[in-house]
C-alpha cells in the first residue's frame, strides 16, 4: 500500500509514527506493507519518493526545522496537495487537513480528484463526510476504490463501525452521546476550578482542539458529527445547519459550581432520535445527574449510547480526540483494506 498524507500536522504525523513502529507486526498478522511514498502539507512543503521516504527523517524534518522540505532523500520536492493526489504512485490517500466547517474544502475536493483517478481515501476530516457522503461514497464505488471514515466520530473508537457491524440488525431508536473530546475536557476541567480559558489552552496543547478551536467550543463540530451519525447510522441524511446547536461558550464556573452541588454534571450533548416525522436531532449543553450514564465521562473520553430495539441500550466509550488515537482510526481502516484485498472480499465497515 503505498500512502500519501494530504496535510501532515498532529493526526497525520502520529499514523506515520505508529506505521513505522509496527511496521514488522502489520506485514506480519495482517499482510499490511505501507510504505509512505508522499507528504503535501500546506506550509510545511511536500516531498515524494515513488520507492518511499524514511519516516523518522520525514518527522524530525518537521519537528526539527518545521519544514517537510529539510528531507534530503526525496526526489520530488514541492508538488501540491493535488499534484500529490494525482501524479504520484500512491494508491492510499490519507486526507488529514483541517476540517473547515462552512465548506468541507479543500478536503472534499482532495477526495474527488483521489476517487477520480482510481485512489482510496481514509480520512478524520469531517467536512466531506457530514456535507457530501452520498456523492463521495458513490463517486468511490464507481471508481473501485474505498472510503473510510472511522475516525471523523469519537476518534479511534469505534462509534461507527460497531453499530454498523456488530449491532446489525437492530433498529436502532435513538442515539445519544459526548461527542467532543475538547468540550468534555473543558467542562471536567472547570469541575475542578480551573478556568476555561485555562482548559482550552491545555486542550490545545494535548492535540485534541480543532485548528480553530471556535468549532469546539460553540458546539459546530459535535454538529457535523451528529449529521454523519444520522446519515451513516440512523439512516437518513440531514443537513448540519438544520441541527439545532449550542456550545459551552457562556458555561460559568458558577454553573458548573452550582451543578456540582445539585449532585449535577454540565455535558455538551448530541441527540438523534428517529421519530413518525423522520430523524430528529440537536446539540446543546445539559445538566444531567450523578447517576446518568454519561455522567461519570470525563476529560476527552466520549461516550455514545446506541438506543436498540433488540439488544436494548448499548454504550461505547472511549477516546474522543488524541492524535495516536485517531491515527489509530485510520490504520484500522488501511488494515480493512489490505484484508480485503488479500481475500478478495466487501470489506467490513
Ligand atoms: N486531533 C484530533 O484529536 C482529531 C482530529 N480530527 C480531524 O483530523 C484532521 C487533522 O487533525 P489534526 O492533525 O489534529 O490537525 P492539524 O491542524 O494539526 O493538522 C492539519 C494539517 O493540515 C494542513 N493543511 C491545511 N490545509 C491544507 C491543504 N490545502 N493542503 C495540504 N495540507 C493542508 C495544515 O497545514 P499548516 O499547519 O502547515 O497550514 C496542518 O499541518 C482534522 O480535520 C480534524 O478535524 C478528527 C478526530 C480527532
Ligand atoms: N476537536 C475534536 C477532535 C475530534 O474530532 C474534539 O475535541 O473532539
Amino acid at each position: 500500500m503505498n500512502i500519501a498524507f494530504i496535510g501532515f500536522g498532529g493526526v497525520g504525523q502520529a499514523l506515520a509514527e505508529i506505521l513505522h513502529e509496527r511496521q514488522e507486526k502489520l506485514e506480519q498478522e495482517y499482510g499490511l506493507k505501507a510504505k509512505v511514498v508522499a507528504v503535501a502539507d500546506k506550509m510545511k512543503g511536500s516531498v515524494y519518493h515513488p520507492d518511499g521516504l524514511d519516516v523518522p527523517q520525514l518527522i524530525q524534518s518537521v519537528r526539527e526545522d518545521g519544514n517537510i522540505e529539510a528531507y534530503s532523500n526525496a526526489e520530488t520536492y514541492g508538488l501540491d496537495s493535488i499534484q500529490t493526489i494525482k501524479d504520484t504512485n500512491a494508491d492510499m490517500i490519507v486526507e488529514v487537513t483541517f476540517t473547515d466547517v462552512q465548506t468541507g474544502q479543500p478536503a472534499i475536493e482532495h477526495c474527488e480528484t483521489a476517487f477520480k483517478h482510481g485512489k482510496s481515501v481514509v480520512t478524520t476530516n469531517k467536512g466531506p463526510v457530514a456535507l457530501k457522503l452520498e456523492e463521495l461514497q458513490a463517486l468511490a464505488d464507481e471508481n473501485d476504490c474505498f472510503f473510510g471514515f472511522e475516525g471523523t466520530v469519537m476518534s479511534g473508537t469505534p462509534a461507527l463501525r460497531l453499530p454498523k457491524t456488530t449491532l446489525m440488525g437492530n433498529d436502532i431508536k435513538e442515539v445519544v452521546g459526548i461527542l467532543n473530546g475538547t468540550t468534555n475536557y473543558i467542562l471536567t476541567e472547570m469541575e475542578k476550578g480551573f478556568s476555561f480559558n485555562q482548559a482550552l489552552k491545555q486542550a490545545q496543547e494535548y492535540g485534541y482542539a480543532e485548528a480553530d478551536p471556535t468549532s469546539d467550543i460553540e458546539g459546530y463540530d459535535v454538529r457535523y458529527k451528529t449529521a454523519i451519525l444520522s446519515h451513516y447510522v440512523m439512516g437518513e441524511a440531514i443537513s448540519a445547519l438544520e441541527i439545532p446547536c449550542e456550545g459551552i461558550r457562556e458555561m460559568t464556573q458558577d454553573m458548573i459550581q452550582e451543578a456540582l452541588g445539585e449532585n449535577k454534571h454540565w455535558k455538551l450533548l448530541a441527540r438523534i432520535k428517529k421519530t413518525p416525522h423522520g430523524i430528529e436531532a440537536a446539540v446543546g449543553p445539559e445538566k444531567i445527574s450523578n447517576d446518568h450514564p454519561l455522567a461519570s465521562i470525563q476529560g476527552a473520553t466520549n461516550a455514545i449510547m446506541y438506543d436498540c430495539d433488540l439488544a436494548g441500550p448499548i454504550m461505547l466509550t472511549g477516546a474522543g480526540a488524541g492524535l495516536k488515537e485517531t491515527g489509530f482510526s485510520l490504520l484500522i481502516e488501511m488494515i480493512h483494506v489490505q484484508q480485503s484485498r488479500t481475500n478478495n472480499s466487501f470489506i467490513v465497515r
